[in-house]
């Protein structure tokens, strides 16, 4: 199939930049590429890694002839990206975005770019890793690439940006945004907030367990390291932007918490076992449908699938 787009301008060459460019570069090695990155040492480094075509020191001139931009900086930078590409847009140009929230994003990309064609996008797929050298061309491969398209959004920009993101081996669905937001607090942002919560209680315990808490690590906490180590900027754009979902699943999450102290000062064992028998389920049907591709991926699952029974 031929590529969607003619040139494409990726603004933020971190992670998922790079990522979107690299896998650009082995699926459609005919189309254009351009970049842009607000640090000079970033810039620098793209350039080193030969990311894009074109890495002008200005944004405006990497957008310009553009037919699909994207913007792939921490959600918190999205209206100042979007401010600085406004200038050289071609009016036909589709403009998209990866932030990991989605309805605030829209609404801001919407005031900085009026009248412009805007789907914004989110693939559910990463590390907790940053910068232009943590990113792979197969970080998009199976994985879930969702859109957020207005009622209004024109089609033939939802079917060209779901050909490219096919064309990068996602899977693509459309979503409303607040349903986005909602699932996205549930499975990915109140998760992180837990590691963060974790680790550092840990690391404050410190003081009484002289040091053991990381020498004797094990699986469980190891894990939670690995998504504590998460980018700090990026966390904490999503977190401020996603408060609302993100505040409603922390109070579910609470009440659950809650019951749970609750059974072990009651000695409730029956309940221990129902609600760890019911969590033991949801995981064995995630790898049933194929979903733990990113353990798999990146070669390091934290174990096998259990066996049944
Ligand atoms: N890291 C992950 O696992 C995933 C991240 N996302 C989303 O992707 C976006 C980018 O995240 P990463 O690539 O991980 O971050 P990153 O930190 O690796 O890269 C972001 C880049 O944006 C640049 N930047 C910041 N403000 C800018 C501006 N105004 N103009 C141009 N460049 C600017 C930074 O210098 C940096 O190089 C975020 O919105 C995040 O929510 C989405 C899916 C997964
Ligand atoms: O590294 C992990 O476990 C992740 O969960 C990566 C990730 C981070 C943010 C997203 O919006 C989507 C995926």
């Amino acid at each position: 199939m031929p590529a969607p787009f003619d040139k494409v301008a990726i603004i933020g060459l971190g992670l998922i930049g790079s990522s979107i460019a690299r896998a650009t570069r082995e699926a459609m090695p005919g189309l254009q590429l351009s970049g842009f990155d607000a640090e000079d040492g970033i810039r620098d480094r793209a350039r080193g890694l030969q990311l894009v075509d074109q890495l002008p020191d200005d944004a405006a001139e990497a957008v310009d002839n553009a037919d699909l931009v994207i913007l792939c900086v921490p959600v918190g930078a999205m209206g100042a990206a979007a401010a600085a590409i406004a200038p050289s847009l071609k009016p036909a140009a589709i403009i998209t975005d990866v932030g990991s929230s989605k309805a605030s994003v829209a609404e801001t990309l919407r005031q900085a770019l009026p009248g412009a064609t805007i789907i914004p996008g989110h693939p559910i797929a990463g590390t907790e890793n940053s910068g232009p050298e943590a990113g792979f061309a197969t970080l998009f491969k199976g994985r879930w690439s969702i859109l957020t398209p207005a009622a209004d959004a024109p089609m033939h920009a939802i079917e060209k940006l779901t050909a490219f993101w096919s064309a990068l081996g996602a899977k693509v669905e459309c979503m409303d945004p607040r349903q986005h937001d909602l699932t996205l607090a549930v499975t990915s942002h109140l998760p992180h907030l837990i590691a963060y919560t974790i680790v550092g209680t840990a690391r404050e315990l410190e003081n009484v367990t002289e040091g053991e808490v990381i020498k004797y690590s094990a699986g469980g906490f190891r894990d939670f390291t690995r998504i504590a180590a998460s980018n700090p900027t990026m966390w904490r754009d999503i977190f401020l932007s996603n408060k609302e979902a993100v505040l409603d699943v922390l109070d579910r999450f609470r009440g659950d918490l809650a019951g749970l102290e609750q059974a072990i000062r009651d000695d409730d064992g029956a309940t221990l076992h129902d609600w760890f028998s019911r969590t033991r389920a949801i995981r064995r049907a995630i790898i049933d449908q194929g979903q733990d591709v990113a353990a798999a991926d990146f070669g390091r699952a934290s174990s096998p699938a259990q066996p049944k029974g």
